[in-house]
C-alpha cells in the first residue's frame, strides 16, 4: 500500500487478528473507520485533537457501542448490531492501558497483575503464579509488594502493560501510554514497549499524539482527522510522503498541493511554481493533481544575488516569524510558496533575519518530492 492511500482505506492485510468496520455516532461527532491489524502487528493510530482516537479505541474495547459495521477479532465477533451483536467490555479478551494507567490502589502490583485471572474466575494462588511470571518476565519482580502510590510513572507504566499482557488479550490497546512520563523516561519505555508488543502474538493498537512514537512503536500507522482516515501507511512511506497539512507538520515538511503543468513543473494552488525532478510523476499527465514536500533543511535563504549554479527553484517572501530549536532556527517566510526553513543560529545573524525582511528562497529541484494526490 502507498502513503497516499485513499480515505477509509484497509488498513494490514491479514484479516485473522483485529477486522474491524468502525461507525459510531457521539452527538455531533461521527467516527468511520476501516481498520485490520494482522496478528503481531502494530498500529498507530495519530490524530489531532478530536480526531476520534479515543472514540476508535472504546469501539474496540466495547465502551461504545457500534452503530453500523462489525468489530472481529481473531476469527470472534464482538460487535454487529445488524446481527444484535454485542459482547461486553469484560467478555472481550482486550489489555487495556491508558495515559493514567488506572492502577487500582488498594492493590499490590502483583494483585493488580492478577486481576483480570482473578475477574475470569481463576483462583488467587493461580492467578498470582501468572502474575508473578508476567512480572519476571518484564523485570518487575521486584515491585511485586508495593502499592500503586510507591511506584514512579515509568514503574506504574510498566505494571499496566504487565497486567495488559497477563490478560492474555487476543489484542492489546494502548491510548497514549507514555505521555505521562517525562522525557527521559518516555524514551527508555518506548524501546522497551516496542520489544513488548513486538512479543505480543496478537494485534496491538497504540493511539498516541507523538509521531516519533508512532514512527519507533509501530509496523504501520494510521492518521485520523475528523472522524475519517485520512492516511495509512508504513512509517516511511508516512513520513516520506503526507497527504494531509496535519501529518505534514508533524513530520517536519512543507507540503504542496498543485497540478503538473509539463514535465516536471508543478503550478501551486496557493500561488507560485516548483520544479521537481522526481522520476515518478514524469508518466502523469498534464493537469494531474500532485503533492509536493520539500523539506525545511533544503531551502536556503539570500539577501542578495544567488551563488553561481542557482538551483531551479528561487522565489521571494517576507520572514514572517524566526523561532529558536534545539540545533536550529526555523524562519517562517510568506510568499508564493509559503515556507518554513531552517537555517543556523550564525545564518541568521549574518542574514539579520527578522519578521518583515524581504528575502530570496532558493532550493534544487532534486530536494522536492512529488507524488499523485490521493
Ligand atoms: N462522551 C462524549 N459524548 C459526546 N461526544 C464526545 C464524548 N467524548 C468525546 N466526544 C466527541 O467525540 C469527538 C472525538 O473525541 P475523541 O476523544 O475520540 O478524540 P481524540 O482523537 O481521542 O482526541 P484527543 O487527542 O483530544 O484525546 C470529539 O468531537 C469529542 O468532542
Amino acid at each position: 500500500m502507498t502513503g497516499a492511500s485513499p480515505p477509509e482505506a484497509t488498513v494490514g492485510a491479514s484479516t485473522i487478528g483485529l477486522d474491524a468496520n468502525i461507525v459510531v455516532g457521539r452527538e455531533d461527532f461521527e467516527l468511520r473507520a476501516q481498520v485490520r491489524v494482522g496478528p503481531g502487528e502494530v498500529l498507530a493510530v495519530l490524530g489531532p485533537n478530536g480526531a476520534g482516537k479515543t472514540t476508535l479505541l472504546r469501539a474496540l474495547a466495547g465502551l461504545l457501542a457500534l452503530r453500523e459495521g462489525h468489530v472481529e477479532v481473531g476469527g470472534a465477533r464482538w460487535d454487529d448490531p445488524a446481527a444484535n451483536l454485542f459482547v461486553p467490555t469484560t467478555d472481550r479478551r482486550v489489555g487495556l492501558v491508558f495515559q493514567d494507567y488506572r492502577l487500582f490502589p488498594h492493590l499490590s502490583v502483583l494483585d493488580n497483575v492478577a486481576f483480570a485471572a482473578r475477574a475470569r474466575g481463576a483462583r488467587r494462588g493461580v492467578a498470582r503464579t501468572g502474575a508473578a511470571q508476567v512480572l519476571e518476565r518484564l523485570g518487575l519482580d521486584s515491585l511485586a509488594a508495593r502499592r500503586p502510590d510507591q511506584l514512579s510513572g515509568g514503574q506504574a507504566q510498566r505494571v499496566a502493560l504487565a497486567r495488559a499482557l497477563a490478560s492474555e488479550p487476543a489484542m492489546v490497546l494502548l491510548d497514549e501510554p507514555l505521555a505521562a512520563l517525562d522525557a527521559r523516561t518516555r524514551l527508555e519505555i518506548r524501546t522497551e514497549l516496542r520489544r513488548h508488543l513486538s512479543a505480543f502474538a496478537g494485534p496491538s493498537i497504540v493511539v498516541t499524539h507523538d509521531p516519533l512514537e508512532a514512527l519507533v512503536l509501530a509496523d504501520r500507522i494510521l492518521v485520523l482527522e475528523e472522524g475519517r482516515i485520512a492516511q495509512t501507511g508504513t512509517p516511511s512511506e508516512v513520513a516520506r510522503r503526507p497527504v494531509t497539512e496535519y501529518v505534514a507538520r508533524l513530520m517536519g515538511l512543507n507540503l504542496y498541493s498543485g497540478c503538473l503543468a509539463g514535465p516536471g513543473r508543478i503550478v501551486l494552488d496557493g500561488g507560485g511554481e516548483l520544479r521537481t525532478a522526481t522520476r515518478s510523476v514524469e508518466d502523469l499527465a498534464e493537469g494531474s493533481r500532485v503533492l509536493a514536500v520539500l523539506s525545511p533543511g533544503a531551502i536556503s535563504l539570500h539577501l542578495g544575488e544567488l551563488p553561481q549554479g542557482s538551483p531551479r527553484n528561487v522565489w521571494t517572501g517576507t520572514v514572517s516569524g524566526v523561532e529558536l530549536l534545539t540545533d536550529r532556527v526555523r524562519v517562517a517566510v510568506t510568499g508564493a510558496p509559503d515556507a518554513l526553513v531552517d537555517v543556523t543560529a550564525a545564518a541568521v545573524a549574518e542574514l539579520q533575519l527578522s519578521p518583515g525582511q524581504e528575502v530570496r528562497l532558493s532550493a534544487k529541484a532534486t530536494e522536492v518530492t512529488a507524488y499523485p494526490a490521493p
